[in-house]
């Protein structure tokens, strides 16, 4: 066999472990979104989905094999220099096994939150579980179970049925935000406002980073 094939085959391993991640892109910033909005933050975006959302605002993160397989403990010893809280974003994190990743995280310190669509196995332990289901790959049971906040992008009026439909699926003390798909949000926003006033239970969320022109 060709040396480059045994090396592809030895990264397959390490990245099926999780001991490599092909790894798109890290920068600190502010959590734009969510219960964390305002909070400074490392986020580690890595790479690959397959959910194939048609508004999704990182669509160059969907392919993997675009993105370098790079060792986890260096996304770890890396992350460490900025911030004790890290976001774990994609693409879709939980394609991979975030068991070394998280493990590693939190055995130096830091408070690991992930965003999520919940459409694969839990994988990994976190402080704080965002999760954002999509009509076209449901969540599993284990992400409802365990979520602590529930983000529903609201693209039309059918996302609202869809979010009472994923409200009873999560947990008791999940909180309940509503976020307008970006390129939607003059039509979207005022039709959240009158929805959260008549259905309190439910907080908007915006995509602070946006109007910041932050990452
Ligand atoms: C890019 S996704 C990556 C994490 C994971 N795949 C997910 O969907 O939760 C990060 C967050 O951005 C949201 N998002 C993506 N595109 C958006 C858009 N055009 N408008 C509003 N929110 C968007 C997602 O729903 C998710 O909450
Ligand atoms: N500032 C900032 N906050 C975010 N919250 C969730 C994001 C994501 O893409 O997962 C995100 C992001 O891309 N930037
Ligand atoms: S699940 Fe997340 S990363 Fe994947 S397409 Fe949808 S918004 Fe984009
Ligand atoms: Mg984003």
């Amino acid at each position: 066999m060709y040396l480059c094939a045994l090396m592809q085959k030895e990264i397959k391993k390490r990245v099926d472990k999780g001991e490599m991640l092909p790894l798109m892109e890290e920068f600190y910033t502010i959590q734009g979104e969510g219960y964390h909005k305002g909070t400074a933050a490392y986020f580690i975006r890595v790479g690959g989905c397959d959910v194939g959302c048609h508004w999704c605002d990182v669509k160059e993160s969907w392919n993997a094999d675009l993105h370098p397989p790079t060792d986890t403990m260096n996304i770890v010893e890396n992350a460490k220099k900025y911030s004790d809280t890290i976001v774990v974003t994609g693409g879709e994190p939980l394609t991979w096994d975030m068991t070394f990743l998280t493990r590693e995280l939190k055995a130096r310190g830091m408070k690991v939150h992930i965003e999520t669509s919940g459409a694969y196995k839990l994988t990994g332990e976190w402080d704080w579980i965002c999760l954002s289901p999509k009509k076209i790959k449901l969540p599993t049971k284990e992400v409802y179970e365990n979520a602590n906040e529930l983000k529903v992008i609201v693209y039309n009026k059918d996302d609202f049925r869809f979010a009472e439909e994923q409200a009873a699926q999560v947990n008791q003390d999940c909180i309940l935000y509503l976020q307008p798909e970006w390129s939607k949000r003059d039509k979207v926003v005022p039709e959240i406002v009158d929805y959260v006033m008549a259905n309190p239970k439910w907080k908007i969320s915006l995509q602070t980073h946006k109007y910041l022109n932050i990452p």
